[in-house]
């Protein structure tokens, strides 16, 4: 490893191998020698590294502005603005025709079957959401760069307000309801809450007073595969869903081209289409969007993010993680059973996460059981004077058992890469838990010490399963709010909860990258705090 003997009060740069790049840290009377040494330094001044992860959100964040300009703030917030506007069917239609909200709780029985006189509004009803409501993406004023997580615009890390657009049902709609089709597509891996969503659009749109409501089966692939047919759905239809995991409507990987899509959605006569789905399902959402748009095709194409791993970003959570990290629970409460009663215990549980370690790493916080927890984000060694195996060993020697917990796509690069892709074209992963096991025992064997390997997979158990009570209140909202998305003329757009408030993204910004866990986090310090973990470099 590279040697850092940087002088007192000097910057220090950081080999870009240890996962910490192109910092500045001013150093204090400590000699460093190596990253293992700065980190526990940093500890011991409470100075605190910015990741390379932070430090690219900063520079990315600030590039191109003229900050000598003293309406840069303003330009900014400009930019801003039109950068989160969210596509209107107005934009390309301007003399689309719009029509009193047929959604008014106050005017809900019976529910007028026609239309021709008017649509029904109780001018003393205040439920609707203004146009111009907004919603502030981000709420912490950062005072310095080197405050944990910050993601600052300028080097004084000036507070600039960053605006987007509220959720909820308009006062105006650009669909007259009997005039829709609407269908429903879940697309991807499972997770819970999927059925919950399904029922939630299909209530509020017979609420909206829509008839012809339809399931995709199977993914995209239901708008080509022959004998996949359209799925009536109605209240009826919907109403226990929720209380059984998975999607009524089945799910898929690969399929169909977008213009594929697109010319089964105009045979089809559909002009509202609800996609529930991941980054994948979002990109080819954004491409029907677009491909629609080219057509001169009047529909609203509206998102909701399905991901247990939670990847999506900009928003506090996507439905289904906490149900994920819940269920987690019951494998790593196994895994320390069993640990912590064989003779030099060791419980392995490996959970889902593709490229974020959200789950692994919330998993390891709640259930307080967790002595390590590896994610990908995060690089490690297993080998060596400060890698697992020394841990473990020394946990062993210290605790009589100990317990890991590793997200499925931490430690790739031990493993053998096979350039294998699944159908919709992501990487698929060999076994961190498997090859972790395998390392163990053969590492206590050669020591000719016992260790008693346990390794628990619950991989599809914590997704096959039902939304617990704070996804099942997520998933009503984001459902009821594509809804009122689509009606109010919108498309191209995504729901999510921002700062606890819902709101309306364009898909591009959620899917530019996939979120991930910011290693110089306060939720990463805090599971480091809990499991009392070292670096492992
Ligand atoms: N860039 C893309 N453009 C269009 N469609 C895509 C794109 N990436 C993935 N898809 C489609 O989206 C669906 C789901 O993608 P996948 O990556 O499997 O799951 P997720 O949406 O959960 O990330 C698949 O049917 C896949 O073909
Ligand atoms: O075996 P499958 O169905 O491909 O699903 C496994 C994948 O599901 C995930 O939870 C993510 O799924 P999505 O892409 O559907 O969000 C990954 O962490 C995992 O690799
Ligand atoms: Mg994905």
């Amino acid at each position: 490893m590279e040697s850092l003997s940087p002088a007192i009060g000097q910057k220090a740069i950081l080999p870009s191998t240890t996962g910490y790049s192109d910092h500045d840290l001013l150093l204090g009377p400590v000699r460093l020698r190596t990253v293992r040494n700065l980190n526990k330094a940093c500890r011991r001044l409470r100075i605190r590294v910015q990741t390379g992860n932070g430090v690219s959100k900063n520079a990315a964040a600030g590039v191109g502005i003229d900050f000598s300009d003293p309406d840069w703030k303003l330009k900014y917030s400009r930019e801003f603005e039109a950068r989160f506007n969210i596509p209107h069917m107005t934009d390309v239609f301007p003399d689309a025709v719009s029509y009193p909200s047929t959604f008014c709780l106050k005017m809900r029985t019976p529910i007028t079957e026609k239309f021709a006189e008017g649509y029904p509004s109780d001018e003393k009803w205040h439920g609707y959401v203004n146009n111009n409501d907004r919603v502030l993406l981000k709420v912490i004023n950062y005072s310095s760069p080197s405050s944990a997580g910050a993601e600052c615009i300028d080097s004084n890390c000036s507070w600039v307000e960053q605006w987007v657009h509220r959720a909820g049902p308009r006062e105006k709609i650009f669909f007259k309801p009997e005039e829709v089709k609407a269908a429903i597509v879940t697309c991807g891996g499972l997770c819970p809450g999927l059925n919950d969503v399904i029922r939630q659009i299909v209530i509020t749109l017979e609420i909206y007073g829509v008839k012809k409501i339809v399931g995709i089966p199977f993914g995209y692939r239901g708008f080509s595969e022959k004998g996949l047919a359209e799925m009536p759905l109605s209240r009826k239809v919907v109403q226990n869903v929720h209380l059984s995991g998975g999607s009524l409507l089945g799910v898929s990987r690969g399929g169909p081209k977008v213009s594929d899509i697109v010319d089964s959605i105009q045979e089809g006569g559909i002009n509202m289409l609800f996609v529930l789905g991941g980054n994948g399902t979002h990109a080819g959402a954004n491409a029907i969007h677009d491909e629609c748009r080219k057509r001169r095709i009047k529909a609203a194409v509206v998102g909701v993010p399905k991901t247990i791993d939670n990847d999506i970003m900009l928003m506090d959570k996507t439905f289904g993680f906490d149900t994920a990290v819940e269920e987690a629970q019951r494998a790593i409460n196994s895994a320390y059973i069993e640990a912590h009663s064989a003779y030099r215990g060791i419980g392995i549980v490996k959970l889902m996460g593709r490229s974020s370690g959200f789950i692994a790493m919330q998993a390891s916080l709640a259930s307080g059981q967790i002595d390590i927890c590896l994610i990908p984000e995060v690089p490690f060694n297993l080998h060596g004077p400060h890698g697992v195996l020394r841990h473990l060993k020394y946990l062993l020697e210290t605790k009589g058992s100990a317990v890991v917990c590793a997200a499925e796509g931490a430690g790739q690069d031990f493993l053998e890469k096979t350039n294998a892709k699944d159908a919709s074209g992501n990487a698929v992963l060999g076994d961190i838990g498997v090859y972790l096991q395998q390392e163990i025992k053969k590492y206590f064997k050669e020591l000719g010490q016992t260790a008693d390997v346990k390794y628990i997979d619950p991989t599809y158990m914590i997704r096959a399963c039902r939304a617990n009570a704070s996804d099942g209140i997520l998933c009503t909202v984001l459902g009821q709010n594509a809804v009122h998305g689509a009606f109010a003329g919108y498309s191209g757009i995504t729901v999510g909860i921002c700062n606890t408030h819902y709101v309306y993204f364009p898909i591009p910004e959620v899917i530019s990258k996939p979120r991930v866990v910011d290693p110089n986090s306060r939720m990463w310090h805090r599971c480091l705090t809990s499991t009392g973990q070292p670096d492992f470099l």
